[in-house]
């Protein structure tokens, strides 16, 4: 890539920090060129309730600028059909949140930005809105045509993979397949290889029930499903240690032998990571044909228009989101 990558920022929910953040970026300079997609009203507003400096320039494909810092911010105007309060929720605004991230996914897919990085939504008002909706991560999947991605954060020292994202715990078991979990671990060893250039990825893969399922006694489905495809994928020269039981896999000596810990669902493994890292960390989705970073952290209601706002994991996923697009190779 031979010039600055072009990354999409989605605000995400208006009535969340995710404005906010999107207005502190307007100050910070950054080596690479941005689009922020949202309502420009809504940006002023809260500018304005933030006391913060901010100047508007309207989004021109033919006419990219580095995003400089000097409080200036490139906005593609999406409006919200119904008013914006700082901290209230209000369905009506659902259905822009969902055009924002289709308007940052469309522009990947069609090779307009280089990578999108997504400020929080709201998971719960959208389907308040009437919107089956359980994240970024599944939508993206969807919009794409992509059967199946993964989702990671990093932060820290810490890589920490899901083998399921947004589900209630009662369906995680029964939704762990051998073909599932398969597909998982290529995935993310794919992409630990070739977009986070590991040569040769080590995978701490952990057990779905306490104690890796004490050998059957608390548990089948290390025997019935994780170990099968463990044993399979070895044979293919993939560095995979587990299951592991999961209370001590994040002890500091276990980590040391792994580049990623892939947990079996969400609250198995993204609690150790926040723990480590909240408001630096990055989530990534891996899998997609188009680059997709996102903050670790949710909207924040009782933060926003506020101030006082940590603005670390956003940079961070820009960063990450850049150094992607300089790595990515051209599609062929
Ligand atoms: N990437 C995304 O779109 C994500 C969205 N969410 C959504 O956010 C909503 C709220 O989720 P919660 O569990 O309450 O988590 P949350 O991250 O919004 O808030 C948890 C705590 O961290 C604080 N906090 C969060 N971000 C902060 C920041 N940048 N600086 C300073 N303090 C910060 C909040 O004030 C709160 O005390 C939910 O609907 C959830 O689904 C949650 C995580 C990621
Ligand atoms: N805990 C991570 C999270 O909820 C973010 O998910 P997504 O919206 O990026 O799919």
């Amino acid at each position: 890539m031979d010039k600055l990558p072009r990354i999409a920022v989605t605000a995400g929910e208006p009535a969340g920090i995710g404005i906010d953040l999107c207005v502190m970026l307007a100050s910070q300079p950054l080596s690479t060129r941005l689009v922020v997609i949202a309502d420009q009203n809504v940006l002023l507003e809260r500018a304005r309730a933030l006391q913060l400096p901010l100047q508007l320039h309207t989004y021109d494909a033919t006419d990219w600028q580095e995003h400089d810092g000097q409080h200036h911010l490139t906005v593609l105007h999406l409006p919200c059909p119904a008013p914006v309060l700082a901290g209230e929720l209000n369905p009506d605004n659902s259905t822009y949140v969902l055009q924002t991230l289709e308007r940052a996914i469309d522009g990947c897919m069609q090779s307009e930005f280089d990578a999108m990085v997504t400020a929080p939504v709201h998971k719960g008002v959208i389907n308040d809105a009437g919107i089956a909706f359980t994240g970024h991560t599944e939508f993206l999947a969807e919009r794409t045509a992509t059967p199946q991605v993964v989702m990671m954060l990093v932060g820290g020292s810490l890589r920490v993979a899901l083998a399921t994202t947004h589900l209630p715990l009662a369906e995680v078991s029964k939704a762990i397949t051998q073909d599932s979990l398969e597909t998982t671990i290529r995935i993310l060893h794919q992409d630990l290889v070739q977009k986070f250039g590991i040569a040769q990825p080590r995978i701490l893969v952990t057990g779905l029930n306490p104690h890796a399922g004490e050998g059957g006694h608390l548990g089948m489905e290390e025997i019935t499903t994780i170990t099968p495809v463990l044993e399979r994928l070895r044979q293919e020269g993939m560095q995979l240690a587990g299951p592991l039981p999961a209370d001590t896999l994040f002890t500091q000596h276990n980590l040391a032998q792994g580049d990623c810990v892939l947990a079996m669902y969400h609250d198995q493994g993204l609690p150790v990571l926040k723990h480590a890292s909240f408001g630096s960390g990055v989530n990534v989705t891996l899998g997609l044909p188009m680059i997709r970073t996102s903050v670790d952290h949710g909207t924040a209601l009782d933060l926003a228009g506020k101030g006082n706002i940590e603005t670390g994991s956003l940079l961070s996923a820009i960063q990450l989101a850049i150094t992607l697009a300089h790595h990515r190779k051209p599609v062929e």
